[in-house]
């Protein structure tokens, strides 16, 4: 791994270790994928405006989100499938983002159970960050039961996606007709438990009916900090605020759901004004560079997340490709900071973007 220069080096190796179907679930995007690409070419198109001679030292990358911990304001987006990418799938990318110290947004369409990922996570860190990621089924009483087991594990936030009433619609999956988790993988989390005997395993259910009002039925059945998962439009940044949800996640889900929808990076800027900082704003989308995370940061990110890069680790190199990522990630941004003459991501302002059209 050691000619793995970038997060971007990670992709063609991967690529070459995948069933191409495997690789082609993971790498695609909605239709004609156009928001895929935009999640990038945005980031590329914002020109930094860098301080000089500030004396500030070596950057300090440790921060906290929701009051949790971080090693640094680059999180782990919730990717489901992660068998299909290496056979100790979640397990390792538990003990890779544990041992990094930053937080991991498991997913519940994980290969792995909530349950061992937390235990594989506490194996290299005393105290690790986990969250999880919710869709919310139709049937309240199985989301209930899914929320408890997350509960029971130790997570410490649930982050609800809600960018999705429906299925992403993906013509790679269609052109080899994936739609199936291949014999022998299953959604761990999905699986319904009686009296601990292991039972059967539901179909996510994804509903066109969930609305503000399913958010606020889980706002009553838990006392852990939601965030709120695929928001685009400040209108619903504002309505999450005044909703008690206590962060939101600006994300078009990596390009999956609607496509010709913005570029994360510029949907970032508005939901942020749009909060006036009555809640922690994350993004998610395109993050491949430590600039890339300089920039949302400067339009008023808490932190971000990264998604695909992730599952590139694994796959090149199971739990160490996922460390080697996410220090890659974390030693490009101490770099960047450095060069902004900013001494923290607490010290990165919209000051570093310059004034004038943002697009
Ligand atoms: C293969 C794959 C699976 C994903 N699975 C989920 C999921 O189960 N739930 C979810 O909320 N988002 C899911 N996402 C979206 C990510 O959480 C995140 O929004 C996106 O990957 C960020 O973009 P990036 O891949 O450019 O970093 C998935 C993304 C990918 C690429
Ligand atoms: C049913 C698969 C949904 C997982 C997901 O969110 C994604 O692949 O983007």
């Amino acid at each position: 791994m050691d000619e793995l220069l970038t997060v971007a080096d990670f992709e063609a190796p991967a690529r070459a270790a995948l069933d191409p179907v495997h690789y082609d679930y993971f790498a695609g995007g909605a239709r004609d994928e156009i928001t895929l690409a935009a999640n990038e070419s945005a980031f590329a198109r914002i020109r930094l405006r860098p301080r000089i001679l500030r004396g500030r030292g070596t950057p300090e990358l440790a921060t906290a989100v929701l009051g949790a911990p971080a090693s640094m304001p680059i999180l782990v987006a919730p990717t489901a499938f992660h068998r299909l990418a290496h056979p100790d799938a979640e397990r390792a990318t538990a003990r890779a983002v544990a041992s990094a110290g930053t937080v991991l947004i498991a997913a519940m369409l994980s290969t792995v159970a909530i349950e061992d990922i937390a235990a594989e996570a506490r194996k290299v860190a005393v105290d690790p960050v986990l969250w999880f990621q919710l869709y919310l089924q139709r049937d309240l009483g199985f989301t209930e039961a899914v929320v408890r087991r997350a509960e029971s594990a130790g997570v410490r936030a649930l982050v609800v996606t809600a960018d999705s009433p429906a299925l992403g619609h993906h013509e790679r999956n269609d052109r080899h007709g994936f739609h199936d988790l291949p014999a022998g993988m299953r959604c761990e989390n999905l699986r319904e438990l009686r009296a601990g005997e292991p039972g059967h395993v539901r179909q996510v259910d994804l509903s066109p009916e969930l609305s503000w009002r399913h958010v606020e039925r889980l706002r009553s059945l838990t006392d852990l900090p939601i965030l709120l998962k695929g928001v685009l439009h400040p209108e619903d940044a504002r309505i999450a605020a005044d909703a008690g949800i206590d962060g939101i996640v600006v994300s078009n889900h990596g390009g999956r759901q609607l496509d010709t929808a913005m570029a994360s990076i510029e949907a970032l800027p508005d939901v942020v004004d749009a909060v006036a900082g009555r809640l922690p704003v994350l993004l998610d989308g395109g993050i491949r560079r430590g600039t890339d995370v300089v920039k949302a940061l400067a339009y008023g990110a808490a932190a971000v997340a990264v998604g695909r890069p992730v599952v590139w680790g694994l796959t090149v190199g199971g739990e160490a490709g996922v460390t080697r990522v996410l220090e890659i990630l974390r030693d490009e941004l101490a770099h960047t900071l450095m060069l902004c003459g900013c001494g923290s991501p607490a010290e990165v302002s919209r000051d570093l973007l310059p004034a004038g059209p943002r697009w």
